[in-house]
């Protein structure tokens, strides 16, 4: 496909993003709790939004062969120069009659402030080659932190953080937290843990494993280094709620050895370890509890909901509601996530905060929400995309909608996105990626 529909397909310069409060998204981020957070989404977007590599059709291989080439792929890669961005992008060139790609380094990294070094943290993020890691570590280091990622690249992926391999504020740790992993730091946001139904059950005793002995690691570090210590917690420690909304003081209807316990059991064991550093040691510690949320980067193969709806529905497969469609989330767009993270984490709230966008949808209505958004994109009418029902997984629970009374009181933190918004763009994302094969 030439450089220039491919370009298309990821920006249209007429779509504005327009917020809840009406008004268009310019900058994410706050100036709160003394940490500026803010940056230009434009400048977010230039690492997301992005081809993975440069087309080049190698027609000719006469004398002029090889100038020929250099010169095509110049020119398409110039092409996303117009945006101000392309500099920072990988020049990665696909061959199409091998079906190849020869990968390159970058040659300039995406500028990042220049903060003093009294105001510079040196920030672990464990899963920071994950989904919300990922979008963490490019607001952290386009704010001009140092930050050390840690992943094992069980469900994260190099891909999602190889545009700052090679920065001198950036190291990329291939480790498995159930290992001590000993660093000098100030923060630490402790994302590691598998995170999709499919993925987590998959091996529930790494799961709970990498839940339980994970967080003590991470804890036991953040003792020896009076590291600030955020834990990424979970909705799913409410289990299957009798109270709705869900506040934080709800202590949840969990069951304990059903087949979502490594996870959710795994996240409340990670809490009490959390708060018996605090208690018994000082840790300074920062609970999140973070409800369905989604965005760019979400492995498409991961099983949830969004992911699912939004690959079916492009490939024009079946889009599969299970259990008849009546059971209720509510998502977040990963850009009010990180917001959250990085206040909570700069605030002085020690007791558990939810994060998490209080629009409520029932699943079946959700899946006409995304097959409308996709159906505008590809110019098709909606009634050409099937929804079909399949059995409910065991132990779904049937209604969530946070309660983010404290986020707002304590925080000043409320979500900005709209669901169509984040939808708009994650299935642009998704659609320019399998255009050119990448996923
Ligand atoms: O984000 C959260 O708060 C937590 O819950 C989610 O778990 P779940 O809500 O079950 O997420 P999905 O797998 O996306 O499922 C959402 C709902 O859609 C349904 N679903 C899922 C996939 C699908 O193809 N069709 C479908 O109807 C599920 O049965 C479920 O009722 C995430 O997987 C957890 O990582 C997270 O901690």
């Amino acid at each position: 496909m030439p450089a220039a529909d491919h370009a298309d397909l990821y920006y249209d310069s007429q779509v504005k993003t327009i917020g809840k409060d009406g008004n268009e998204i310019t900058t994410v981020g706050f100036d709160r709790f003394g940490f500026n957070c803010e940056v230009p989404l434009n400048a977010l977007r230039s690492l997301y939004l992005r081809p993975h590599y440069v087309n080049t059709a190698i027609a000719h291989k006469g004398a002029n062969g090889a100038s020929a080439q250099v010169a095509k792929v110049d020119e398409e890669h110039a092409y996303f120069a117009s945006d101000g961005n392309a500099e920072y992008q990988s020049k990665s060139i696909y061959h199409p009659d091998s079906n190849s790609i020869s990968y390159t380094t970058l040659s300039r990294f995406p500028p990042v402030t220049l903060l003093p070094p009294n105001q510079r943290k040196r920030v672990l993020v464990t899963g920071g080659a994950g989904f919300v890691g990922s979008h963490l570590v490019d607001r952290l280091m386009l704010l001009g932190h140092e930050v050390t990622v840690l992943d094992n690249f069980f469900t994260g992926s190099r891909t999602n953080v190889s545009h700052w391999v090679g920065h001198p504020n950036f190291e990329l740790v291939r480790h498995d937290v159930v290992e001590p992993f000993m660093i000098e730091c100030d923060q630490i946001y402790h994302l590691a843990c598998p995170a999709s139904p499919p993925h987590y059950q998959a091996n529930p005793v790494k799961t709970i494993k990498t839940s339980f002995l994970g967080t003590l690691n991470m804890l036991g570090l953040a003792k020896r280094t009076k590291a600030r210590f955020l834990l990424a917690s979970t909705s799913e420690i409410y289990g299957d709620p009798e109270v709705h909304p869900q506040p934080e003081t709800y202590w949840g209807n969990v069951n304990p050895n059903g087949i979502r316990a490594c996870y959710d059991e795994g996240k409340r064991v990670a809490e009490t370890l959390t708060y018996g550093f605090h208690r018994q040691d000082g840790v300074d510690v920062r609970i999140a509890r973070i409800f369905n949320t989604f965005g760019p980067r979400m492995n498409p193969q991961d099983g949830r909901v969004v992911s699912n709806f939004i690959i079916q529905a492009l490939r024009n497969e079946d889009m599969t509601v299970y259990g008849g469609g009546k059971q209720t989330r509510s998502f977040q767009y990963i850009h009010d996530l990180i917001d959250g993270l990085i206040a909570l984490m700069n605030s002085d709230v020690v007791e558990p905060v939810n994060l998490g966008n209080s629009d409520e949808f029932e699943i079946g209505n959700f899946a006409l929400v995304v097959r409308d958004i996709v159906a505008d994109l590809q110019k098709k009418d909606p009634s050409e995309y099937r929804i079909v029902d399949r059995p409910m997984p065991k132990d779904d629970p049937q209604r969530r909608r946070p309660d983010t009374t404290r986020a707002k009181e304590m925080l000043g933190w409320q979500p900005r996105w709209t669901v169509e918004m984040g939808l708009g763009e994650m299935v642009r994302y998704y659609k320019a990626k399998m255009v050119e094969g990448s996923i």
